[in-house]
This record gives structure tokens, sequence and C-alpha cells, in this order.
């Protein structure tokens, strides 16, 4: 029986399976679903030890009425009911233990154990009471049935309080194997209060005497240190006092208690010497013991009713069992019926897995039936998609062929309509060419007018020369017309009346005017081909003047320049042709210590004196202004050394750049009214180190910028790469460009003058003719060069960029020498050596062959440069010599 109520409870946790009727036998729930009531007594099993808080105790039981069973609040409504059956009075019926000792106090209290309950394992670390109904045997010994087999009986925690003593304190009590009684009256004083009264009366040993034996109270221990008997026996007046003899037995108390066979002595006796205080203890502690003695007496009493209570609780644990055999029978009951459940429940699962099985069979033949159906749908489909797509690609068909037929129709009807107009744009045509042809007539009817007027204009200015020659005919001519006229106006007077007489004088007038029509176009073709000989013959003159020339330029001393400085330079023939120069050279000394001056003679196509202005040079130079006009190559270049004049005489405001640019604009204004017209595209580059820079491009970009020069063989036309080029469209537009050329030089320099000194600048300007009246082209360039200064400077002291600049000069001077010296030589096919400095690369097609060069050597007047001058001057003579093309006069330099 026992197992099964340890196995119904261990299922608790598993409760929810238990039929309703199973769950009800809960312990707690039986207890109070049954109406049954726990024994208050029940708790007076309770050990010292399970009392955690005795101060929590000693609260509560203050409050119990006296003589009530101290119990915690599980038990609250047995220890009511058993309150209620106590044949102890009762002060305090309105409230229950647990409702008086309250939460606070149940929680150190271990938790009794009901009948039904099986002890949790590990629940709790306080031990729980034991109840009534426990019938466990090892916590048998202090429960009631325990009790009742007679192992053990005990008495315990019985705690009077001070207040309550002489009214019938509250008691708790427990059987103890070896009775004791202790109490604390709170008479005493406060160092006495904590005498333990067990121990005190362990020495009374009150119990022994009692018949029938009671069990004796014992007042609660307190947690505090219970005082020895010797401090007991000590009272405040006798501290030091170590014993106290034995009181006399009172004549109204029992005899001497005892313990067992053990004869307890008194505890304070007559025959003790005591003082006044002491016997006043003694006194005092015999009327606590009457007292108690009585109390013992009332407990006693109490004890019959307990025996009650427990006969009562024996009966009720009769019908508990049988109520436990009953609810065992329902147990049994319910587990068969949960078996025939479980067993229902099995062949429902069985009957379930057999649907299941013939669902899925049911399932995968109306799947097979499925595919096999959509199947037949999808291949009637394609059948149906078959017949439908033939049956549109009919339709496509026939819609085709009715749109092509109908394509074919309406095509025919555009070509008709194209063919119509295009012959009525044919007719619109040739309409309009037979108007055009008429145009055309009219217009070269009106050109030749025009031109037989303009013809007649120019043979009229033209012939000046011829027609003044014919002059006198003419004008014998005209007398004799005039007396022609003269005679015909008579004859026709006087033959008025013959008709026949005046048509034939009229054609014979008409015969003349023809006839000096004629002479008219005869002169302008004449002109035409006079103009074209003026052309050849100006060439002949300039070729036989040589390809090559040179003019020599000596400027006057500057202000700066005193004239004791001045070298002696003569122009022999100065009034004559002005070819001649004749410079005295420095002081020579003999091997005889002779000293002497060496005069240095030099001839060139032409010199010029300090006193000659730009325009006279121009004007020698102008005949080749006018071959580049003419389609020539032209290089002028001036030669010298620094400070002679070179930039003074090409590119100050009228040196030959300009000038040479105005003469080019008036020429070729002049040529319109001869059919020619000229475009002229202008360049301006610097040869500085052996790299080409553009003069006319951006200053920053000066020495940076790359230029390569390109030469088209066939057309004798030479490009530069990525330089600007200005079209000069009017003569003010050179000014602009040197200025431009000017600036650019002077943000690359350091020092003024330094630029222009150390690098050659070459200004192109291409003129590209046209005639519209002979349809000829000529495309001819001139080249301006001034040339870096030829001084000779000592290599040993330049360093640097200055011998750097030095040796790129001389380099480029002396190629320079060197391809017209070649080109002098005149053999054909024989090399030149152009491409041995940029110079002469860039100057290819304009020296030699049949383009024409022009040297202007510049001399400084100066004595400290007169051997510059010499070397400049010996430089040109050779120049000078050198010949190309036509035969030319050879020129010694005289020493
Ligand atoms: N024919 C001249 N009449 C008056 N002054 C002249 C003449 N020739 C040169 N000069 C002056 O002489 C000075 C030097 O002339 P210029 O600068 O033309 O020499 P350069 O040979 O071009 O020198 P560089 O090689 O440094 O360019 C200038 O002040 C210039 O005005």
């Amino acid at each position: 029986m026992d197992e099964n109520f340890v196995n119904m409870d261990s299922r608790s946790s598993t409760r929810s399976r238990i039929p309703q009727g199973l769950a009800e036998m809960n312990s707690a729930k039986t207890n109070s679903r049954s109406g049954l009531k726990a024994p208050g007594f029940a708790t007076s099993n309770i050990k010292p030890s399970s009392i955690t808080k005795p101060t929590t105790a000693a609260n509560a039981t203050s409050k119990i009425p006296s003589g009530g069973p101290r119990q915690h609040g599980r038990t609250n409504s047995l220890s009511s009911s058993v309150s209620s059956r106590s044949t102890q009075p009762r002060t305090d019926t309105g409230s229950t233990f647990s409702q008086t000792v309250g939460a606070s106090s149940r929680a150190p209290v271990s938790r009794p154990q009901t009948s039904m309950g099986t002890r949790r394992l590990g629940a709790s670390s306080i031990s729980r009471p034991k109840t009534s109904l426990d019938t466990h045997e090892e916590e048998s010994p202090n429960s009631v049935l325990g009790k009742r087999k007679g192992t053990h009986h005990s008495y315990q925690a019985l705690q009077v309080t001070p207040g309550s003593y002489d009214k019938h304190p509250h008691c708790t009590m427990e059987w103890t194997p070896s009775p004791s009684t202790s109490y604390t009256p709170d008479t005493i004083p406060d160092q006495q209060r904590e005498v333990s009264l067990s121990s005190m009366m362990g020495k009374l040993s009150l119990q022994e005497p009692m018949d029938p034996p009671k069990p004796p109270t014992m007042l609660a221990k307190k947690p505090r240190k219970v005082p020895s008997r010797s401090m007991m026996a000590r009272g405040p007046c006798h501290s030091k006092s170590t014993s106290l003899p034995s009181p006399s037995p009172s004549p109204s108390r029992p005899s001497s208690p005892k313990r067992g066979n053990k004869v307890i002595k008194p505890f304070l006796t007559k025959h003790s010497s005591v003082t006044a205080c002491d016997d006043n203890r003694i006194q005092h502690f015999e009327d606590m013991f009457g007292a108690f003695y009585n109390k013992m007496s009332e407990v006693g009493q109490s004890s019959d009713a307990m025996k009650e209570a427990v006969n009562l609780y024996k009966t009720r644990v009769d019908e508990l069992e049988k109520t436990r055999e009953k609810l065992l029978e329902a147990n049994c009951t319910l587990r068969i019926d949960l078996e025939a459940v479980k067993g229902k429940l099995s062949s429902t699962e069985a009957a379930l897995r057999d649907s299941e099985r013939e669902q899925e069979i049911a399932m995968d033949e109306s799947e097979q039936r499925m595919r096999i159906e959509a199947e037949t749908i999808r291949q009637e489909s394609q059948k149906q998609i078959g017949n439908v797509l033939s049956e549109h690609q009919a339709e496509i068909q026939e819609l085709r062929r009715r749109f092509e037929s109908d394509l074919e129709n309406e095509r025919a009807r555009v070509q008709r309509e194209i063919s119509q107009v295009n012959s009525q744009n044919a007719l619109d045509s040739q309409r309009v060419q037979l108007e055009m042809v008429s145009k055309d007539r009219e217009v070269e009817k009106l050109q030749r007018e025009l031109r037989t007027a303009f013809a007649d204009i120019e043979s009229e200015k033209t012939r000046n020369r011829d027609l003044r020659s014919n002059l006198d005919t003419v004008s014998s001519n005209s007398v004799t017309l005039e007396s022609s006229i003269r005679a015909l106006k008579a004859r026709v007077e006087f033959l008025e009346s013959g008709s026949q007489e005046q048509s034939q004088a009229f054609e014979r007038l008409q015969q003349q005017l023809e006839d000096a029509l004629a002479e008219t176009t005869e002169a302008k073709e004449k002109l035409l081909k006079e103009e074209t000989l003026r052309r050849k013959l100006h060439n002949q003159v300039q070729e036989l003047k040589g390809n090559i020339r040179v003019f020599c330029r000596v400027r006057p001393p500057l202000n700066s320049e005193p004239p004791s400085d001045v070298a002696q330079i003569v122009f022999p023939d100065d009034a004559e042709e002005g070819k001649e120069i004749s410079v005295m050279g420095p002081e020579e000394k003999s091997s005889l210590g002779i000293v002497s001056r060496r005069n240095n003679a030099f001839s060139f196509d032409h010199v010029f004196g300090p006193e000659s202005r730009n325009a006279d040079v121009f004007d020698e130079i102008s005949q080749l202004v006018q071959s580049a006009l003419d389609g020539y190559n032209v290089c002028i270049f001036c030669y010298g050394q620094t400070g002679s004049g070179k930039t003074h005489t090409m590119s100050s405001q009228d040196g030959m750049i300009p000038r040479a640019v105005h003469q080019i604009y008036d020429t070729a204004k002049s040529l319109e009214e001869k059919g020619w017209t000229y475009t002229m595209e202008g360049n301006f580059v610097e040869v500085y180190n052996e790299n080409l820079n553009d003069l006319l491009g951006k200053a920053d970009e000066l020495d940076k910028k790359k230029h390569e020069i390109r030469h088209d063989m066939q057309r004798c036309k030479t490009t530069i790469t990525d330089v600007n080029t200005v079209t000069l469209d009017s003569p003010e537009m050179v000014e602009t460009i040197l200025k431009r050329a000017a600036s650019n030089r002077s943000v690359a320099a350091t020092k003024a003058n330094e630029r222009s000194s150390r690098s050659h600048s070459v200004f192109i300007l291409r003129l590209i003719g046209q005639n519209s009246i002979t349809g000829e082209r000529s495309e001819g360039t001139l080249n301006l060069v001034d040339l870096a200064g030829s001084e000779r400077l000592s290599h040993s002291g330049a360093t640097g960029e200055r011998l750097k600049e030095t040796q790129n000069i001389n380099r480029s001077l002396s190629c320079l020498g060197d391809v017209i010296g070649a080109l002098g030589q005149g053999k054909e096919g024989g090399h030149i050596p152009y491409r041995n400095s940029k110079l002469t690369y860039l100057l290819q097609f304009s020296l030699g062959g049949n383009s024409k060069t022009l040297m202007f050597v510049m001399v400084s007047p100066l004595q400290a440069h007169l051997g510059e001058t010499l070397t400049s001057l010996k430089f040109a003579t050779k120049v000078h010599n050198t010949h190309i093309g036509t035969a030319k006069r050879v020129a010694k330099i005289q020493n």
C-alpha cells in the first residue's frame, strides 16, 4: 500500500495524464477534500532542532491560546479543528495558527507531511515534521503513530514568555527521552532570565515523583548561551559565591524530585549559609516552583485531552484507510479503463495506417489516370494546334499572295507615276538646260563683251608704245579716213538717191570697224605675251646677277660710341657702283719689328655705307621680292657679329620684312588687273640650340614644344609641324607679327638682346598667286633670316648653357657656309649637306636650285670689332664667290 502511495506521488509530474479521480489523490487536497483536519497535536512531534527560528516561534506561541497546539500554516484547518476539540480553553478563536503566524514564520519551519504524501527527495534541506498520518518507519518514532508504537516519546519546546508566566504562559510541549524542564520567570533579574530553566529542572528532577507522570514543561531555549548552573546560583549580590546550599524541602511541596533512581539535591536549603538577599531569592524560587508545580498539574490535565484527541485521530486514520482503499480500487478500475483505451487506440492506429495505405494506393492510381488523361489531352491539343497552324499558314499564304498582287499593282502604278514624273522632269530639265545654255551664251556674250571692253581698255593703255609708233600712220589714216568720210559724205549726198551705193559704203565702214576690233584683240594677246616675257626676262636678269648675291652694310657709330673707337673703313667706289669696301686692319708687328697696318679691300654686289637707309637697301632687294611674287623661292639673310645691325636691317619698323610685305601688297594689287590674285601666309620661327621654336606661339612653350620640319620633295615645299600660320590679309598685319615675335623672344631671354643674338630667326612668307585670265598659278616663298651673332666666342671661356649655345651657333653658321660652298661647286646630283643643321634643313628649297639668295654681311664700325669684321667680310667674300646657276663674275679678295 505504501508503495502505491509512493508511485502515485512520484507520478505527480505527469499528473495531466492521470484521470481526474487519481489527480485528487494529492495529499494536501485529499486532506482538505475529505474534510478531515489534522490534529493540532501533530505538531507536538516537532523536534527542537527542526525549529529554525525560535524567536518567530516564540512570537507565534504568544498569540496562540493557552494550552493550544503549536502548528504551522500548512495544517491550519486541521489545527483549528483540533483546537476546537481541545480541552484547553481558547481565548483567541478568531484566527487560525497560520493566520496568526503568517507567511514569515512558515518558511523556516519544516513542512509536515500528510499521510498521503511521500517525502520529496532533495526538495528541501529542512526536514518535514511528520503528521499523525505519516506511516514511514524512519519517522515513526516522533510521530503520533510512532508514539503509539511506544518507541520514543518526547515533549519539547515549551516556551514560557516572561510576561505570561504568572497567568498560564503558553507552552509548546514535546516529548524528550530525558525529560527536563526549564523556565525563565520574568520576575528575576535580566541576567537571570538567561538561565535555562531546563538545567535547573534537571537538578530538581520534578518528573519522577509525579503520578501519573506528567510531561514536564520546558522553557524554549534561546539561542543565547545558557549560563552555567553556578552562574544561576549566583545572585546579583553574590557574584563571587561558588556554590549554593540545597534548600530544605518545603511542606507544601512534594518530596525531593528524582530522575530515575537518582535523587536530585535540593537547589537551596535552610541550612545553607546564605545572606538575607539569598533568602529572598530562595523564597522567590520556591514561589516560582510552586507556581510551576501548579502549572504542571494543569498540563497533566491537558494530556488527558490529548489522549482523547489521539483516539479521535485513530478513528480518522481508519476512515482514511478505508478511503484510500476505495481510491485504490478506483485507481485499478481506471487503469483497466486506460488499458482498454490503449487497446482501442492501437487498433484505431492500425486502422488509420491501413486507410492511409489504401489512400496512397488510390492517390497513385488517380495520379496515373490523370497523367494518362493529360497525355491524351496534350496529344489532342498538339493535333489541334497543328491543324490551326496549317490553317493559319494557308491563310497567311493566301494573304501574302493577295498582298503581293496588290503590291505589284501598286508598284506598277507608282512606276507609271514615276516615269510620268521623270518624263516631266526630263522635259523640265531639258527646258532648264536650254535656258541655262541660252543664259550661258548670254553670259559668254557678256563676258566676251566685257573682255572685249576690258581688252580695249587694256589695249588702249598698254599699246601706247605700239600705238605711238602707229600714231602717225593712224593719224594719216584718220586724215585719210576723214577725207574719205568727207568724200563719202559728199558722195552720199551726191548719191543720196542711189541706195545701192549707200549700202556699199555701209559695208565698207563695217569692214573697217571689224578690222579695228581685230587689231585690238591682237594687241591684248600681245600684251599678255609681253607680261610673260617680262617675267622671263626678269628672272633672267636675276640669274645674270647671280643666284647668290652678297650685300655689305656698315652701320653708323652710335651716339654712345666715341668717334675715336671707330675703325678706318672706306668705300672706294661709293660714288660709282658702290660695290667695294676697304677696312684698315689692326697693327701688326713684322719680324723686323716694323709695325704696320694692312688694308683689307672687299668687293660685293653692293656695299652700303653708314649713311645708307633701309629704304636704299630695300630698293636693291625689291627685285628679289618681285621674284617671290613670280613664284621663286627667295632667301635673304643677315650675317654678322652681335650689334652689327642685323635686326635693325631686317626687323625694325622700316626693315626689310615690313618693306617686303608692303611691296608684295602693292605689287599684288597692281597685278590684280592682269588677273592675278595673291594669298599670303606667314610663319615666324626661331632656331635656338638646334631646336625649332614658334615665335608666333605661346611664350611659355618656347624651348618646350617640339616642331618638325617636313619636306615635300615633289612640290619642293617645306612645312613645319605645330606652328602658327598667319594669313596676311593686310600690310599692317606684319607689324603685329613682328611685335609678337619680339615679345616672345624677350620673355625667353634673361638679358636684353640676348635671345636675338643667340638664335636664328626666320620669317617665312608664302605667296600663292592665281591668274584668272590665263589660268596660271605661282607659288613662291620669301625667307627673311636674322642669323645669330657670328662672333667667335672663346670656347675656353664659355661654360654650361653658353658653351652649348656657342657650339650650336658656330656649327649652324659653318653648315650654312658648307651648303653654299657645295651649291657653288655646281655638281649635278652632288651631295648638299642640308641636314647638318636645322637652319640649312629648314631653308633647303630656298638655297640653291632656282631659288635666289641674298646675304647681307653686317659690319660694325668699331675698332674693337675689327677682328670680327674682317672675319665676317672674308666669309661673305667666299659666299660671294660661289657660283650658283648662271655664270657669275668672279671677285677676288684683294689683299
Ligand atoms: N644702319 C643703322 N642706322 C642706325 N642705327 C643702327 C643701324 N644699324 C644698327 N643700328 C643700331 O645698332 C644697335 C645694334 O643693332 P642691332 O640690334 O640691329 O644689331 P644686331 O646685329 O641685330 O645684334 P644682335 O645680334 O644682338 O641682334 C641698335 O641699337 C640699332 O638701332
